[in-house]
């Protein structure tokens, strides 16, 4: 906003109302309220002159959150000083806060929105109080959109209020402030009435004064800080001299008016005045290059593009930056082309020496794993621009093709979908310049060993995530001994490690096989092996350290077993009595559309930051001394395609839950479907391990009384991801795609911790009053467990089948089964639930011939297929 403005103009801070701002909901939901006051003194130190108090949270006792709060801020003198706007749809909560407040307060807000009657009664408790009040322009019929009804309303309401001797200089109308460049034509004229209006209430209403809300105006452009910003001050800048008093604001987040860049300011100005009719879309595109940056950004933005452009290239890649990336492209194959040269050498010359800097910026840990890849995004844009001009030279010059530093064939195996982190993978060794043939997900081992042979491959690199899939590479690497190659083998992904390739996956292959611990090992391992300096003695270093590994082993011996009788006579003796009631609602219950908006509120960040491979606890990570910029960076960036996802409705989730009547039987949980005479039964595994005398060795059935008790189970999946994660690969934008998927994992862990919440409360209802923050409920501060099978304490995927039957999953959740019992989409959780206080998370660990024999006929199953399925847990 502009100086000379501001002199009469009053800030409200919106900063402590937990329906504005997820930090400050988060402080009054944990009780934290010596931080939240902290948030009401940095409002008023950033400059607000009043600040808005709401706390209409459906979990929250409003009354007492208000009371408490008002009479905190009351004791600090340095707030004190400013008014406060009691914020409320219940008036209750309002008068509460009145009681409470010792200067002038104002109370936010009355209307006629249940007709005159109560809109005066309302007005005269707030004269009892001596308040001020925010009139809204709203009547019976609803809310005022334009310029005639906001200013109709206004003046009604201004002739009853000063008809019963309420002194006009405490009325505040707010005409509602809309949000504007919606894409709906009759949104277009919001900004513009609202600034008529005021000018005419002012005119009409003598010594009345007028506000608004103002962070409605930029709604369309949320997670884009730079252009809500200037939108904000662009409109005060306008409604300020038109009569405007006060506005709603983040009082330290307004622009200088003459400090907007000219182009952004005047694509505002088009907008919020309403001054030509593609407006909206000029705005929009022009905001696409401000996504994500900063004001300093900015600044330094300017900078940069007056650089020569083999620099600018090289800043793109190094920061980046897609912007610009394809004109820079294009000037750079024109002067190139000039010079007599290719356009080959675009990406040969600038492009790869960009990629280069990327690179050891990488290897040398300043730069982080999702600036790799937005650099990749911009080099793949470059030379997707670069292509049709090499194609068209083609016939000129035959051999003009890039120069690969290698060929690598990756996959995810047969019988697993999870592909985030092989993609980051081969981002990773793509933008350092090798060939990356990505054959997708499910592919089973003759399709990798034909791709192999058919692209002369230098190396495949196998990707998993489940258990399962730990089998099915060890096939492939039998399977390419069966085939005679040589080439190296490549073994990555979450459930890999060193132990497990060196024992059962190198023994079965004679090629190199190495053990790629996470994507920023990739290009090393890489290089390393098509070196013709350092190949040998790396390949004979790992071999020999894989021996190693095997040696150990073999030397240790395995913790001693107890047989499965005395193990079981050890079970974990729960005290019984403790066990949950019935279940207020049992049965099965679908939900075929939780709100998004909603489980947006439980995500668990902090694994977020870990598949991209950044190391720490969320929020802390975002202040990280050595990748906190990197962290900050990428969450703004989810941040925006949250908002996209949850407005835009993106993605579908849907879940199920089941609650049942059973009974422990053995290290069996016999389930009775009722109205079917029917049984189902959950086998479980036991620890087998020998322990000291006073630990159990326990098994999940022990959780559950043999006389009769309950059970749950509960499957979630987050459908939709295609069509946008085809758009992101057809835009060569790599980054998007993992940070979709990405979010997509995170949607559907919220979502299993939101189902898992409203069972505890409602279905099952064993803890109604359960009132954890989203904090408490990530540490399972909460009555009663959720084991997911492939999970320690019951290992067997195999489980799921079972479970998806009990919960009818395919219908209810849309969710299938690979032949691995991997779940699909990827997106998806499942798991059982046990209420009892006592139950608790443990690791089943090694099991010996004997449970595994009587497991197999407790299936039903013969011992191979039992093999198979516990192979994990055996030797
Ligand atoms: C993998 S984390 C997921 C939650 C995390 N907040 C997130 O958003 O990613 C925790 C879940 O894993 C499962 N789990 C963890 N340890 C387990 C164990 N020992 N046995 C069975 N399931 C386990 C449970 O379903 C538990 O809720």
């Amino acid at each position: 906003m502009s100086d000379r403005n501001t002199a009469r103009f009053v800030n409200i801070g919106e900063r402590t109302n937990v329906t504005g701002s997820a930090r400050f909901k988060k402080l009054i939901m944990a009780d934290d309220y010596a931080t939240a006051v902290d948030v009401a003194r940095q409002q008023v130190e950033n400059g607000a002159q009043v600040i808005d108090v709401n706390m209409d949270e459906g979990l929250l006792d409003a009354v007492h959150a208000m009371t408490t709060f008002l009479k905190l801020i009351a004791a600090e003198p340095d707030i004190a000083r400013v008014p406060v706007m009691i914020d409320s749809s219940k008036w209750d909560v309002i008068e509460a806060g009145l009681k409470c407040v010792s200067g002038k307060p104002i109370v936010n807000s009355i209307s006629m929105k249940e007709g005159e009657e109560e809109f005066l009664d309302h007005a005269r408790k707030c004269m009892d109080y001596g308040a001020a009040a925010v009139v809204m322009a709203f009547d019976e019929t609803g809310q005022a959109d334009t310029k005639q009804r906001k200013v109709e309303i206004c003046t009604r309401a201004y002739n009853l209020l000063t008809s019963i001797g309420f002194p006009p200089e405490d009325i505040i109308f707010d005409p509602n402030i809309f949000a504007v460049a919606t894409g709906i034509e009759e949104h277009d004229r919001y900004g513009l009435d609202f600034i008529e209006a005021v000018s005419e209430i002012k005119a009409a209403c003598p010594h009345a004064k007028t506000s608004g809300g103002l962070s409605n105006l930029s709604f369309s452009f949320r997670g884009n800080e730079t252009v809500r910003r200037a939108m904000h001050s662009v409109f005060l800048y306008h409604a300020i001299p038109a009569g405007l008093d006060m506005a709603i604001v983040n009082a330290g987040q307004l622009d200088i008016y003459d400090d907007i860049e000219p182009a952004l300011r005047e694509a505002c100005e088009d907008v919020i005045l309403c001054l030509r009719p593609d407006a909206t879309e000029r705005l929009i595109d022009l905001a696409e290059s401000y996504k994500g940056r900063s004001v300093a950004d900015e600044k330094a933005a300017e900078e940069w593009r007056g650089w020569a452009v083999e620099k600018r290239l090289e800043h793109a890649l190094v920061k980046g930056i897609d912007a610009h990336v394809v004109d820079d492209t294009e000037e750079m194959r024109a002067l190139t082309s000039e010079q007599g040269g290719r356009p080959i050498e675009v990406i040969e010359g600038p492009l790869m020496d960009g990629m280069n800097v990327v690179g050891d910026l990488f290897g040398s840990g300043k730069m982080f794993l999702p600036q790799v890849v937005k650099s990749a995004r911009v080099m793949k844009k470059a030379v997707a621009h670069l292509i049709p001009f090499i194609e068209a030279e083609k016939d000129l010059l035959p051999e003009a093709e890039r120069k690969a530093k290698g060929k690598v064939i990756m996959a995810t195996v047969k019988g697993d979908v999870h592909d985030i982190g092989k993609n980051i993978v081969g981002v990773v060794l793509q933008c350092n310049g090798y060939d990356v043939v990505d054959m997708g997900v499910m592919v089973p081992w003759q399709d990798i060993l034909k791709s192999a042979n058919d692209n002369k491959a230098d190396m495949i690199g196998l990707s998993g995530l489940i258990t399962p899939s730990l089998d099915e590479m060890v096939s492939v690497a039998e399977e390419m001994q069966r085939a005679g190659m040589t080439m190296p083998l490549l073994i990555g992904g979450a459930t890999t490690s060193k132990v497990h390739t060196a024992l059962k996956i190198d023994p079965a292959y004679e090629g190199p096989v190495i053990h790629v611990l996470d994507a920023s090992r990739a290009v090393g391992v890489a290089s390393r092996l098509l070196s013709d300096t350092q190949r040998d003695e790396f390949v004979e270093t790992t071999a020999s350290d894989y021996q190693h590994v095997r040696d150990v082993r073999e030397g240790k011996g395995q913790s001693a077993l107890f047989t499965i009788e005395e193990a079981r006579a050890n079970f974990y003796d729960a005290y019984l009595s403790d066990k949950p009631a019935p279940p207020l609602q049992p049965g099965v219950h679908a939900f075929d559309e939780w709100s998004l908006a909603d489980l947006r509120e439980y995500i668990d960040w902090t694994p977020f930051f870990r598949a991209w491979e950044l190391h720490g606890t969320y929020p802390r990570i975002l202040d990280d001394e050595v990748v906190g910029e990197t962290a900050r960076s990428l969450f703004a960036d989810a941040q925006q395609m949250l908002d996209h996802i949850v407005e835009e409705n993106w993605l579908t989730a849907k879940g199920v839950a089941g609650l049942w009547p059973c009974a422990r039987d053995g290290d069996d949980v016999t389930i009775h479907l009722a109205e079917e005479e029917e049984h189902v039964l959950l086998p479980f595994l036991r620890q087998q391990v020998k322990k000291s005398r006073d630990r159990a060795n326990f098994c999940l059935a022990d959780f559950i009384d043999p006389a009769g008790d309950w059970i749950g189970g509960f499957a979630v999946g987050i459908h939709g991801i295609e069509p946008h994660s085809a758009r992101f690969q057809a835009d060569k934008d790599d980054y998007s795609d993992i940070l979709l998927k990405a979010l997509a994992d995170r949607f559907a862990e919220a979502f299993a911790e939101r189902l898992h919440q409203h069972t505890r409360t409602d279905l099952w209802g064993y803890a109604p009053n359960e009132q954890l923050t989203n904090e408490a409920l990530i540490k399972e501060q909460y009555r009663g467990i959720r084991p997911a099978p492939g999970y320690p304490a019951c290992p067997d995927h195999s489980l799921k089948p079972i479970l998806f039957d009990l919960l009818d999953a395919e219908k209810n959740v849309g969710l299938t089964l690979t032949e691995s019992f991997a779940m699909y989409p990827t997106a998806a959780v499942s798991g059982f639930y046990f209420g009892h206080p006592e139950s608790q998370y443990f690791g089943v660990a090694r099991i010996g011939r004997d449970q595994l024999e009587d497991y197999a006929q407790r299936r039903g199953v013969d011992i191979a297929t039992a093999e198979r399925w516990l192979r994990p847990n055996l030797d």
